[in-house]
Parts: C-alpha cells; structure tokens; sequence
C-alpha cells in the first residue's frame, strides 16, 4: 500500500526495508513481494508519481527532470576542473520511480562487452551478458509504436521481452524528412555508419532506431510498471512517501559471518521535522542511487576511515571506495540550421501547434508528444584503432565490438534560437576519467559533493575531438545536401587546441554516474560490494542500484539498471526465499 503519512504505517518492523523506490528500488519492491510469506517497507524520500502529467507525458519529460521542480534533487556539482571549472545541474528523479519517473527514456542495453567485463571484475559469470539477458527480457514488453507504424526492419524481435512490466517501444511519430536522411547516410557512407538493425543485440556498433521506455504514447517507468496499483496494494508491501532516510543504525557485532562482522538493525529516517528507525530482520537494501547510496553509507560510519574522522563521523568500516570511482559520460551537441521546417521547433516555437499537439495527446496518446525531445535515431562507434590518441591512455572500452561514441541524431537545436535546427549529439561513452561522491559535513542531509571528473583525463577530452570530426562527417553526406544549412559554431574552423577547449567550456554531463559503491571480486582490495550485491564486511546490508556496476555501460544506464535489480531481486529470494 501507498503511505503518504508516517502515521499511518501499520508499524515500523519488516522482513527487508528498501531504501529508495526509485529505478532498482521499485523492482526490489515488486520481486520480493511476490512471495506473500516476506513482508517489505519501501522509504522514499519524494513524493507519488500517480497523476504527474509531466512524468507521463513524454514530450513534457524536462518538465519533471529539471532541477527547480519538486521531482529533482536539486544537486549542483563541484566545480568540473575538465569543463572549464563550470558547475551543472545534476539531475535526480526525487519520485516515486527515480530518475525512471523523469529520465529521457531512452532504452539502451550496452554492449555484451560491457557485461563480460563486469563478470571478469566480478569473478561472477552471473553478471555476463550470456547469464543477464534473459534478465533483459524479464524486464521488457516490447510494444508497437504510438502511431502503430510498420516497424519491421527497425528491430530485431528475437532480442526483446514481450510479458515484463516495462514497455518499450520504437518512437511513435514520424520526423520523416530527418529519418530518412539519415538512414540514407547509412547507405552512402557505409563504412562509417553501416546500418544496425538492433543496437539492444548486444552488438550496438552502427546507426539504428532508437527504442524508448514508452508504451501507448506514455511513459513506462519502474512505478508504472514495477509499482502498479494491483502490485503496491499486496498486503505484504508498504511504500512510504516522503522519508528522507539519513543512515543506518543500531549498528552491532555480527555473529553470523566472520567476514561480516557488523550488522545495522534499523534505518534512520526523517519525515517532516521527525526521525523514525525502521527495522529490518532479514536485510537493508540500499537502492537510493548513486548519490544517495554512498552518501547513506558514509554517514552511517562506512567509508574512507580518514574522511569520516575528518567530518567528525565515527568509522563503523573502513572502506575506501565509497563514493569513489564515479564513472559518466560527458555530451556534446551540435547544431546546424536547416533548410525545413519539419523540425521539433515547430512546435516549441509554436504555441498554437504545441497546444493541438497535447490535445492530440490527451485525445488519443498519438502525435508528437508520444515521444521525448525525440532523437530518432542512434549510432555507437569506435574511434579509429591507428588513433593517436591510444598514446595517451590503452583502450578504455571492454572490447573491440564496444564502442567509445554515442551519436544521438535529433530532429531540433540546442540553443533556442529562432528558426528550424538539428542536431548530432557526441557522447565519449567509454570514458577513463573517474569522479567522486563525497559528503559535504556531518548533517546526513546537506547534498553531498558530486565531482563528476568531466574530461578530467586528456584522453576523453581528445577522443571527443575525434568524435565531433565523425560527426561533421556524417553531415557531409550527399544525403543532407539542400536541407543542411550552417552549423551554429563552425567547429571544423578550430584548431585542435581550440576543439578542445570549446568541447570542455560547452559539453554537459548525461546523467548516468555509476560505479560509487562498484562491485569487485569477494577477495579484491578494492569495491563496495562483492557479487552478490553484499556490502563487504557488513551482515544483512545489500546495494542494489545503479551505483554497483563498477564502470559505466556503453549506454544510457537505465536498462543495466534494471538488470542489476532483476538480479538483485533473484539473489535476495534465494538467501531467504
Ligand atoms: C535527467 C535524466 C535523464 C536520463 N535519461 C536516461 C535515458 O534516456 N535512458 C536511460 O537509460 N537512462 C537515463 N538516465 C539514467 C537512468 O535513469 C539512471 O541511471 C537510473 O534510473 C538510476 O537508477 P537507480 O535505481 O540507481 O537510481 P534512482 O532511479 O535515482 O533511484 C533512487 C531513488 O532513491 C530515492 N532516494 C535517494 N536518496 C534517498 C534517501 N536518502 N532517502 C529516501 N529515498 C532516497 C530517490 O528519490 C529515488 O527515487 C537519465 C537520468 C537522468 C537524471
């Protein structure tokens, strides 16, 4: 059941209480209460998604992400030493579902690289991509498009789900005279952009539709489709809104695992001006996200012993990597004016056509407002192996089917200026520079520090040049001839000194940190967790979320997201189910 009031919980002892009822959180919460026998509590600091047009309607989807509405954490970075000291926005969902309540939708596995890497870190084949697809499928319900076009030869229905809780989808209105140029560049330039049937096949490399977390023009996101009425009303569930949870308490000597020696009972948390301990008698599941989960354990004593002393907080375990190793992509979008006006500016810079554009929305969950500020398309690319760039730094990326680049291909501008635009977003999706979440003082609620670490390694800095050079290629393709007008910054005038210096005064972060509470093998001297999600020398104390997967994906984050919590669910079930 849903609570919007501490008062009325029925009481505050469970089987498992799960922190956060975000992305992996409302996963744990659906998975464990499928066993009637368990009972589980679910603390989420922000409000219910139900009713949220913004976070249902997927053209409106920055009115619900921006930092400024009461869905955001509003957290700001430190400033990003590689991005000309710039500070940014770091966006957080602060709703039920997470960042899947708020994020871009976009629906991206990575590379099967990605995974077996993760499996290699790990000692776990469990996390390869062979052992985590069939968790992909459990996840998924592929469904027809909005506007129920034909989509064959958009995807490949062999690698998709049909009967999980998130749909997923091909977007659902036609920006024809864009897509079709850009599927003819893949016929022209075929080396450099071949064709991808399936970019989710585990082998991204190449140009392909996009898939979205939209089914019937809406949203899918982890409450709608994890958390659905028939599924919060389980009497053995309880998902209380607005508890800020500050740490973990009641902190003992464990007698079970010697390699576990302590153990928290209770978590701490504050509903309006007041802290409550809730009590779990099988596990703590962390689940609040890769800012919220680290900061939650370094404030409950588990962390780098001497940056705890130095904020005056106790040390229960001395564990260096929380909070470290934070692993994101840096974007970078480029804009030309176009020689059309079928771009999305027809809208935004319409009232009249926005207004009968939502309507056919409300009407019918058809038109241009079934998808996000839509990309239509994506490519993901290597950089060139003779790359002199590999002089800096051996290869970041898992493997030679994995790519470095994301190109996102984007029917609109991105400097709200007047006229008709689109744009070629550039994202160094392999990337070496490594950040940190770290607390900002002993107060469990003041934001921590987020150091995303953007390009602060030469190397993501100097691929990125290399990145947008692949980009101004692909609009050298006869395809665009006649409609492709200037770029609003005519980059290939630069030198390489100035590329890069303008790509770290204008590029922006993607919003898919992981890695701050990064797994590792059970004997490593490093990492948060071991493989089966435990923290490492804590009894009865699990990270499910996005920040355990040790290095960020070759994708946008959710779908691995997803996976870890599908898995995560089937771990727990088997210690206790
Ligand atoms: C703006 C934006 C756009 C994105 N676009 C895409 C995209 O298009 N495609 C894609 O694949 N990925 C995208 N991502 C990334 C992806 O959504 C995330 O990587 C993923 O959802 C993270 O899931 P999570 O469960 O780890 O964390 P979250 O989904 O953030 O869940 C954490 C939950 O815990 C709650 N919480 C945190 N701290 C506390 C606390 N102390 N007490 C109680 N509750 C707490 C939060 O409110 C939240 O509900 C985007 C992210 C953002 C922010």
């Amino acid at each position: 059941k849903l609570y919007e009031d501490v008062a009325d919980l029925p009481g505050l002892q469970y089987d498992f209480v799960i922190v956060g009822g975000g992305t992996a959180g409302s996963v744990l919460a659906s998975r464990l209460t499928e066993n009637a026998t368990v009972s589980v509590l679910v603390l989420e600091a922000g409000p219910s998604n139900v009713g949220v047009l913004d976070a249902q309607v997927p053209f409106l989807s920055n009115g619900v992400s921006d930092n400024g509405t009461s869905y955001s954490w509003n957290y700001t970075t430190t400033p990003q030493a590689g991005a000309s000291n710039h500070t940014f926005e770091y966006l957080r969902g602060y709703i039920l579902g997470g960042c899947s309540s708020h994020n871009g939708m976009a629906y991206t596995r990575g590379a099967a690289e990605d995974f077996d890497r993760y499996a290699t870190l790990t000692g776990d084949d469990g996390w390869s991509w062979n052992k985590i697809f069939p968790y992909f499928l459990k996840n998924e319900q592929w469904t027809a498009p909005a506007d129920n076009h034909d989509t064959h030869g958009q995807f490949n229905p062999k690698v998709h789900g049909t009967a999980g809780p998130i749909e997923v989808s091909i977007s659902g209105y036609p920006w024809t005279e864009f897509q079709q140029r850009v599927m003819q560049t893949t016929k022209e330039l075929p080396d450099d952009f071949p064709f991808n049937l399936d970019m989710n096949s585990g082998k991204p490399l190449g140009v392909g539709w996009l898939q979205y977390t939209i089914g019937h023009g809406e949203r899918s996101s982890s409450a709608t489709g994890y958390l659905e009425p028939k599924i919060i009303q389980r009497p053995n569930l309880d998902v209380l809104l607005h508890a800020q949870v500050s740490k973990l308490v009641n902190v003992t000597k464990s007698r079970v695992t010697p390699s576990a020696p302590f153990a928290f009972q209770g978590v701490e948390f504050r509903y309006g001006n007041s802290l409550f301990v809730a009590k779990a008698s099988k596990e703590i599941i962390l689940s609040a996200g890769p800012i919220g989960t680290p900061q939650i354990l370094m404030n409950s004593g588990i962390g780098d012993r001497s940056a705890l002393q130095a904020l005056g907080i106790t040390t229960v375990l001395d564990l260096p990597s929380v909070g470290k190793n934070a692993s994101e992509h840096p974007y970078f979008g480029m804009s030309w004016a176009v020689n059309s006006n079928q771009t999305v500016e027809s809208i935004t810079q319409n009232a009249t056509r926005f207004n009968e554009a939502f309507a056919e929305w409300n009407r019918s969950r058809t038109g241009p407002f079934v998808d996000p500020s839509p990309g239509t398309h994506a490519g993901w690319f290597r950089l060139n192996a003779n790359s002199s760039v590999f002089d800096l730094h051996s290869d970041p990326s898992p493997g030679p089917e994995a790519p470095h680049f994301e190109m996102l291909f984007q029917p609109f501008g991105f400097m709200d200026l007047p006229g008709h635009f689109i744009s070629l977003t550039m994202a160094m999706v392999s990337p070496v520079s490594r950040g940190s979440v770290t607390l900002s003082s002993n107060d469990p609620f003041a934001p921590p520090l987020i150091d995303l670490g953007l390009l602060s390694s030469d190397f993501d800095a100097l691929a990125l040049t290399e990145g947008i050079n692949l980009a101004f290629k692909f609009a050298s393709a006869p395809a665009w001839n006649g409609y492709l007008g200037e770029p609003t910054v005519n980059l290939t005038a630069m030198s390489s000194a100035e590329l890069t210096a303008y790509i770290r005064a204008n590029l922006g972060p993607g919003y898919h940190v992981v890695g701050t509470a990064g797994m590792s093998a059970r004997e490593a001297q490093y990492g948060v967790v071991d493989p089966d999600l435990k923290v490492k020398g804590i009894a009865g104390l699990r990270v499910i979320d996005a920040s355990v997967l040790p290095i960020v994906p070759a994708a946008h984050t959710q779908a691995a997201t997803y996976v870890v919590a599908e898995r995560g669910a089937d771990m727990v079930k088997q210690t206790w189910m």
